[in-house]
């Protein structure tokens, strides 16, 4: 039997986390088909790993995309999300670039993804080889890529291709004033800085359907919708690998972060050297570091919490506390009170006041304040008094009320605790026949 896998769990939880999500960032790519693009998502999953980014990868994956990639996926810590298909309208006089380009209007449903205040969009065939989540700092309200380049053939019906003008050199032949106003910067639609809002999905989504395809599908899109918020980012962040050759003096490969695997033939996991280009000593040097990531079983993911756990819901709690990311008590009924990654130590303190109070547990406060008379020996003194006082004030304070993402997911069913902590992006697992 194939193993469950979390999205469709964490779909059907009561979504504790969305109702009180805090902002948060990820990063995010996209997988089509049963072909073997989910190695690229792999290796950028190391990748990222391997550059100690402090965010999670999501994988937003179409419906064809089968059980066993997905498996692969989710233990190298992918956080899988399954979407619909964009479909552009229809219009027969449209020929892409690449016929399957039409699969990646695809990629606007990653705007719907608002548990996160901001994500880094990275192509599957992209590799991340040293840290830039410095990136999701910038100031928001823009759209932060990196600028393509018109020199390749397939730009040769743009007037820009046929005057021979290129973005990443305005000065070696410079726009005719003829033509008018000079193309809008286009960026590769490769890699791409941006927030996830549901209002410019929806806009996404209708402006599409009244807008013709285009030789290149989403990127051209893209590059019009989002036109006057486009700001240009440093070609190290996305280098297009065709800059190597096109302009190689915009490029200095030692400040190289991110490369984009996107020349023909240049896919690691099908290359051969055979193709126009791929020849070249910096493409066997960048095809090869690609694989020494891609095979470096270092980086594969090992969750602290689910490699530990096994089906004992003890182990996993003993492991999530050992892990850092959650603290709990048992309660007589058996019943778990779980809190998971509580941020202040001053609201732990109250937390476990309150918990110990609900609960009942064998820590319960000495005086028992809640249930203070003052008839008892001693318990007429004034520092007594003042004492309870002061414990009251603290328990009827709502302002300190707990507030997480994921709180008290209570109850001993395994499945929902882990659906929650997956949900929060705190735990990932699958389950397995053996329940393991
Ligand atoms: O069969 C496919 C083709 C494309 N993609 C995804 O769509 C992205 C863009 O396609 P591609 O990389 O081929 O475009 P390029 O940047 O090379 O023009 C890929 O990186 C993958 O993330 C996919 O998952 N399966
Ligand atoms: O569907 C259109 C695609 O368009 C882009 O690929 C192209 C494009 O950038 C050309 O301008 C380059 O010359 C070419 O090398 C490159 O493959 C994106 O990388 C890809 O994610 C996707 O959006």
């Amino acid at each position: 039997m194939a193993p469950h896998i979390t999205n469709t769990l964490a779909n059907n939880t009561n979504s504790l986390v969305k109702q009180g999500s805090i902002s948060s960032c990820a990063y995010v790519t996209f997988l089509a088909g049963d072909g073997d693009y989910w190695k690229g998502v792999v290796g950028l999953a190391k990748g990222l790993r391997k550059a100690q980014s402090k965010y999670p990868l999501v994988v937003a994956i179409l419906p064809d995309v089968p059980e066993d990639h997905r498996k692969i996926l989710v233990s190298q810590g992918c956080i899988v999300r399954e979407i619909e298909p964009v479909h552009p309208p229809e219009n027969q006089d449209t020929q892409f670039a690449m016929a399957y380009y039409v699969i990646n209007y695809s990629k606007l449903r990653i705007w719907e993804f608002v548990e996160y205040s901001k994500m880094i969009y990275l192509d599957g065939d992209i590799q991340v080889f040293n840290n830039i989540d410095h990136l999701f700092d910038m100031p928001g309200g823009y759209f932060y890529a990196v600028m393509d380049c018109f020199c390749e053939k397939t730009w040769s019906n743009s007037p820009q291709y046929k005057i021979g003008y290129c973005q990443q050199c305005p000065d070696k032949v410079k726009w005719p004033a003829e033509m008018g106003a000079k193309p809008p910067l286009y960026f590769n639609a490769g890699m791409f800085v941006y927030e996830p809002n549901l209002s410019t999905y929806h806009d996404l989504l209708e402006t599409l359907k009244v807008t013709p395809p285009t030789l290149f599908a989403e990127q051209d899109f893209l590059n019009m919708f989002f036109r006057d918020v486009y700001k240009p980012i440093p070609s190290d962040y996305n280098l297009v690998l065709a800059m190597l050759w096109r302009h190689p003096e915009n490029i200095n490969l030692d400040k190289v972060k991110v490369v984009h695997y996107c020349a023909a033939g240049s896919k690691p996991w099908r290359y051969t050297g055979k193709e126009e280009n791929m020849d070249r000593e910096d493409i066997k040097m960048l095809v090869q570091n690609w694989w020494d990531i891609y095979n470096d079983e270092s980086l594969d993911y090992k969750n602290p919490v689910v490699a530990s756990a096994g089906s004992d819901l003890q182990q996993l709690l003993a492991a999530l506390h050992e892990a850092g990311v959650a603290h709990y008590f048992t309660a007589p009924s058996a019943a778990y009170l779980l809190i998971v990654d509580i941020p202040y130590i001053f609201k732990w303190d109250i937390v476990i006041l309150n918990l110990l109070v609900t609960l009942g547990g064998p820590f319960i406060p000495p005086l028992g304040s809640w249930r203070y008379t003052g008839k008892e020996e001693n318990k007429d003194r004034e520092d007594i008094k003042m004492l309870v006082q002061k414990w009251r004030d603290i328990y009827n304070d709502e302002c300190l009320d707990y507030k997480n993402t994921v709180v008290a997911s209570t109850g001993s069913d395994l499945q929902q605790l882990l659906a929650a902590l997956h949900e929060a992006g705190v735990a990932h697992y699958f389950t397995a026949p053996s329940a393991a």
